[in-house]
C-alpha cells in the first residue's frame, strides 16, 4: 500500500501510527553500538554519502530512524491536506498553500519531496543542539555553583554557554565546511577561551556586551534560520529551571566530566546531575 493524496512517500505504510512509532524508536534508549563513532566519521558521510548507505554497520541506525521521521512528516502532510484549513496555520500548511500556487510555475522549488526535507532539517537542526546547549549550561552550573543565584536574575541568553556545533555542511554540490570553532576558540577574542567565563559577556561594570566573535549560530548566507527560536526557548527553558531547582552533584558522586564526546554536535559525557526542588523557589509551571 503507498501513501494517498499523492505524499511523495511512495513506500509501504508501517502498521504503527507514525507519532507512536516515532516515539518508541526514539526513546528506545541507547544500544551498545554508538552510531557514527570517531572522529572522522561526519566528514566521511559527508564526502562519500554512497558509500555509507550501502555499508553495513552501526551508523545504518541513522538510517533507519530517518526513515521513521520521514514516515512522520509524510503522515502529517497528509493530514494536513485531509484538513486543509481556510488560512495557513502552520509551516506544513503555509508551504502547501505555497506549492498550490506555484503549480503553474515551471521552475518553482516548492514541491511536496523538498517540503519533506526542509520539514527533517527543522527537526534534525532544532533538536539535538537546542537540547546539548542546555545539557552543557547545567553542567557547568554545577560546576560554578556559585553564580546559580546571580545568574537566576540576569541570564542573559544562551550566550554564555559552550556551543555545541564544530562544523557543518554545506549543499548544492559544493561541501562548505564553516569552522566556528575557530572564531569562537579565538585566544585573541576571549579572555579564557578554554574555560566557561560569564566575564566574557559583561564590561567591567558587569552590563551585558556583545562580543562580535560570538557567532554560534553562524553569519551570513549560512546563518541558522532558528537562531531566535533557540535563544528564547533557551532563555525560558534555562532561566525557568535555574529560578526554580539548584542544580548540584549527586552525593558521594565523582567529579564532573567536562571533556566533549566528538562527533555531530560535541555532546557532553554521560553523568548524574541534581535538580533539588527549592521550597523558597518559585513554583514551576505557567505563571
Ligand atoms: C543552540 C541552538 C542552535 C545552534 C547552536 C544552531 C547552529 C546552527 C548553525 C551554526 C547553522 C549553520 C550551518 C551551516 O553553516 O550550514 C545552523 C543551520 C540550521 N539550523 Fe540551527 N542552530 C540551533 C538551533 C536551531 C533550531 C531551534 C532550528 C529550527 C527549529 C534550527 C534549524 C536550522 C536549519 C534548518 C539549518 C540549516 C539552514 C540552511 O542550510 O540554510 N537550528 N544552525
Amino acid at each position: 500500500m503507498t501513501t494517498a493524496l499523492g505524499c511523495p512517500c511512495q513506500r509501504p505504510q508501517h502498521t504503527l501510527e507514525p507519532p507512536a512509532q516515532l516515539s518508541a524508536a526514539l526513546t528506545r534508549g541507547p544500544e551498545p553500538e554508538q552510531p557514527l563513532s570517531g572522529p572522522l566519521a561526519p566528514q566521511l558521510y559527508d564526502l562519500l554519502p554512497w558509500a555509507f548507505h550501502r555499508l553495513p554497520g552501526p551508523h545504518q541506525k541513522i538510517f533507519r530512524y530517518q526513515e521513521v521521521v520521514r514516515d512522520y512528516i509524510c503522515q502529517e502532510i497528509k493530514r494536513h491536506k485531509l484538513r486543509a484549513p481556510k488560512a495557513p496555520k502552520d509551516f506544513i500548511s503555509c508551504y502547501l498553500a505555497q506549492i498550490t500556487k506555484a503549480t503553474d510555475d515551471p521552475v518553482s522549488t516548492f514541491n511536496e519531496e523538498n517540503l519533506i526535507q526542509v520539514v527533517s532539517n527543522l527537526f534534525l537542526g532544532g533538536t539535538d543542539t537546542t537540547a546539548t546547549t542546555l545539557h552543557w549550561a547545567f553542567i557547568y552550573m554545577v560546576q560554578h555553583g556559585a553564580i546559580q543565584k546571580p545568574l537566576e536574575l540576569s541570564v542573559s541568553g544562551p550566550g554564555s554557554i559552550t556551543n555545541p556545533i564544530w562544523l557543518l555542511f554545506g549543499t548544492l554540490g559544493t561541501i562548505v565546511l564553516p569552522n566556528l570553532a575557530s572564531v569562537l576558540y579565538d585566544p585573541e577574542c576571549w579572555e579564557t577561551p578554554q574555560q566557561f567565563n560569564p566575564g566574557h559577556f559583561l564590561d567591567k561594570d558587569g552590563n551585558f556586551l556583545v562580543n562580535e566573535a560570538f557567532l554560534p549560530f553562524s553569519a551570513g548566507h549560512w546563518v541558522c534560520p532558528g537562531d531566535q527560536l533557540a535563544q528564547m526557548e533557551l532563555f525560558l527553558m534555562f532561566a525557568n529551571l535555574l529560578r526554580t531547582f539548584p542544580f548540584q552533584l549527586p552525593e558521594g558522586s565523582p567529579e564532573l566530566r567536562l571533556e566533549y564526546i566528538f562527533g555531530g554536535t560535541l555532546q557532553p559525557q554521560p553523568q548524574k546531575i541534581c535538580a533539588v526542588p527549592c521550597l523558597s523557589c518559585p513554583s514551576p509551571g505557567p505563571r
